[in-house]
């Protein structure tokens, strides 16, 4: 309910005008059934009788058009802050939980879970307008026969008890249908990911096709149907309910009570008026039960909107920019990993993998290969050192000052990577120095792109490139962030052989004179001896790397900045 919360409060004025305009539509409709039977009544008619009329129909048709203009609006606004806000709540969560929840849970929550919360969101001022429509006609129907009004009630009240029964077997199958989507998106993503791999192999496609999507799309459809049934039969229920009332009032009530003609005709037409309202809250039903589920599926994954107020959305900001953190990631001189561990727990894994516990000291102008075997831990080691695993045991410091949840995010400034899984975006986004163009044109070139990309308005024209080539130009995007401390994890694994004897020893160099720190985690033994110093990983630890050592810092770098000499390795 924190959502909905959250939701009115950004869309209140809409939400208060588009309930106004259907709650005036409802009355005057409530209206138009009191002046038809007093019209009924009347003879000859009377002319106020007739303005009457006329001013209810045009209310009822004006206020209509209105409130279905404003539900549509509130309905595309509601989407639009849903998704805006559930992809900053994913962004703001921990790295760790994200990968345990996987991106086909995310890409559902993102797109079926927000466009059920927002259809159900843009039900509730439809319900709220239905709810006081049925209210004004039952106040009708109570001054027209007060003992109709109590049959009425009690017939909606077992209707309401009996729906509630049904309604908790259809959220099981609407519950059940949800958890099935989250497979149905991972296949998806494996069409999208593993599609050569799947085209090549008829037997491999034939077999995901026939023996995952199908079972998976079939169980949906199953759970889903089910829930849609219940719902049906539930309301075909409501409605035979209704029309046992008003066969009661027609038929069985005049032999009871002596009513007069004129009161069992106005209470049958508010009945039948009564249908309406009635019929729409029931068709709507299904919707607000689906939003609960996805309401709670949200819940469930840890991604609850209730943290994306105001107050917390500017937390993050202020941290980026580094204000009230005592951090100076521009003029830092030591960081230093100690003690720090991470471990993956898995349910039933007897034996999780753990890093560390990790000893480590970095310096400007110091460039750090980092080597082991598969599987050893560098790359969670990169994470841990980026800021995007916390340690769970230990802790990282930038010149002494910790890093913990307030000041992590103005630490993970300090670092421009390429990851081995890079993400390419269109542009340089978020960068926003003078002359943007000119200078990632530079690196173009020395990146040997010039003939192949242009950049314009810093937009990439193309993404249209060899894997080795996409990489560097997500080197060109870290160069162009002109971070403090690049991190560079397997990188020339991709590249030629002429482009890796130009990344190592000439990129690197160049960043070494630049003062910057760089991690490079590579197996490119031959370059070894281009590092200040080299560390090894095995299973986890450190360990001493008799033969890395020797070669590390063999090389004479024509830099100034060689004077930083290696770091330590404590
Ligand atoms: N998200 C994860 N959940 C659980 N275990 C993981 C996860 N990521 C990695 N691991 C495990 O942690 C260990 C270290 O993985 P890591 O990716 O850090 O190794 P690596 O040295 O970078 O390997 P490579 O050279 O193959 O890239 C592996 O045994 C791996 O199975």
């Amino acid at each position: 309910m924190d959502l909905i919360r959250f939701l009115l409060k950004k869309s209140w004025g809409l939400m208060c005008c588009s309930i106004a305009a259907g709650l005036i539509s409802g009355l005057a409709g409530a209206g138009l059934i009191a002046v038809i039977h007093r019209g009924m009544n009347e003879s000859p008619v009377s002319a106020s009788l007739a303005w009457s009329f006329l001013g209810l129909v045009v209310a009822v048709a004006v206020c209509k058009a209105l409130s279905e203009i404003l539900l549509t609006r509130l309905g595309q606004s509601t989407i639009s802050e849903l998704r805006y806000q559930l992809s900053r709540r994913i962004l703001d969560a921990p790295l760790g939980q994200l990968d345990r929840l996987g991106h086909h849970r995310l890409l559902a929550a993102l797109s079926e879970d927000t466009d059920v919360i927002a259809q159900a969101y843009v039900q509730l001022p439809l319900i709220g307008i239905n709810v006081a429509t049925t209210l004004g006609c039952l106040a009708y129907l109570g001054w027209l026969s007060w003992p109709i009004l109590l049959l009425v009630l009690s017939v909606m009240t077992l209707g309401a008890l009996t729906f509630q029964w049904q309604e908790r077997k259809a959220i099981a199958f609407f519950t059940r249908s949800r958890e099935t989507s989250d497979r149905l998106f991972g296949h998806f993503r494996s069409i999208m990911a593993g599609i050569k791999e799947l085209k090549l192999h008829r037997g491999r496609r034939q077999a995901f096709l026939d023996d995952q999507l199908r079972h998976t799309v079939k169980t949906y459809e199953r759970d889903f149907v089910g829930g849609m049934t219940v719902y049906s039969i539930a309301s075909s229920w409501g409605l035979l309910l209704f029309y046992v009332a008003i066969g009661t009032v027609l038929f069985v009530w005049p032999s009871w009570h002596a009513d007069s003609t004129d009161t069992i005709v106005g209470t049958t037409l508010v009945l039948l008026y009564l249908m309406g309202p009635f019929s729409q809250i029931v068709e709507l039903l299904p919707g607000v039960g689906r939003a609960n589920v996805a309401l709670n599926k949200i819940d469930t994954l840890g991604l609850s909107l209730a943290a994306a107020t105001d107050g917390d959305r500017r937390e993050p900001d202020r941290q980026a920019e580094g204000i009230g953190v005592d951090l100076n990631v521009r003029g830092w001189t030591r960081l230093d990993l100690v003690n720090v561990t991470h471990q993956y727990a898995r349910e039933g894994d007897e034996r999780p993998f753990l890093l560390g516990p990790i000893d480590l000291t970095f310096r400007p102008g110091e460039v750090t290969f980092l080597i082991g075997g598969n599987g050893s831990g560098k790359t969670t080691l990169a994470l841990l050192l980026l800021g995007l695993y916390p340690p769970d045991g230990g802790h990282i410091a930038l010149d002494g000052v910790p890093i913990g949840d307030s000041n992590r995010e103005a630490y993970r400034q300090l670092f421009s990577t390429v990851f081995s899984d890079f993400h390419l975006f269109d542009s340089l986004l978020g960068l926003e120095q003078d002359n943007l163009d000119g200078v990632a044109r530079v690196y173009l070139e020395r990146l040997r792109l010039e003939s192949k990309v242009r950049i314009e308005g810093g937009t990439f024209s193309t993404h249209a490139l060899s894997q080795g080539q996409r990489k560097r130009l997500a080197l060109l995007t870290a160069y162009v962030e002109d971070r403090p401390f690049y991190l560079f994890d397997e990188w020339a694994a991709d590249q030629d052989p002429l482009f890796r004897k130009v990344f190592y020893t000439e990129l690197l160099p160049d960043l070494k004179a630049r003062g910057k720190a760089v991690l490079v985690i590579t197996h490119d033994d031959r370059y070894f001896s281009w590092a200040d110093r080299c560390i090894r990983l095995d299973l986890g630890r450190l360990v001493e790397s008799p033969e890395a050592a020797d070669l590390a810092g063999e090389q004479t770098w024509s830099s100034p900045s060689r004077s930083h000499g290696a770091g330590t390795a404590s």
